[in-house]
């Protein structure tokens, strides 16, 4: 494949972005109010390593996290805290000088609860944890 970048051509890379929580079930926590454990992640598929063009990733938490501005430079992309509620987070993807790409922002609503029972009507089983993923794609376009 030529080294050189080929004028004219897009690129697309796939990644998903979203949340993954557990429900403490009274298991210790730094505060008593808190009843979920929960991960916010920014991924490639199949465990590709994002890292290749991904420089860092920027999670804006809620303002009543302590240092509510995480920025996470190396793979995992992903914050993981505990809480009790949901609330939308600012993801900001900063790219390697060398794409010459702007930075992406997404934002999730991060979920700790699921939307209804269990697939078939089963109340959601207390300890089952509630994945909030979506799939995107960088997209990555040659000067013309
Ligand atoms: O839940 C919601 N907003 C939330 C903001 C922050 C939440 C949270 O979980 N936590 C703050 C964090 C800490 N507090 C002190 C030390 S760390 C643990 S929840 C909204 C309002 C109702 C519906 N959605």
């Amino acid at each position: 494949m030529s080294s050189k970048r080929m004028k004219g051509v897009s690129i697309a890379r796939p990644f998903y972005y979203g949340s993954i929580a557990y429900p403490l079930n009274g298991k210790k926590a730094s505060d008593a109010d808190h009843t979920h454990k929960w991960t916010v992640m920014v991924k490639g598929l199949n465990n590709e390593d994002l890292s290749y063009y991904v420089k860092k990733v920027v999670f804006k938490l809620h303002e009543t996290y302590p240092n509510p501005l995480r920025t996470v430079e190396s793979p995992p992309f992903e914050v993981s805290e505990t809480g009790w509620g949901e609330f939308e987070i600012m993801i900001k993807i900063h790219f390697h000088s060398s794409t010459a790409e702007k930075p992406v922002m997404v934002y999730h609503h991060l979920r700790l609860h699921p939307y209804e029972d269990d697939i078939n009507g089963q109340p959601w089983p207390k300890d089952k944890p509630v994945m909030s993923l979506l799939y995107d794609e960088f997209v990555f376009n040659e000067p013309t």
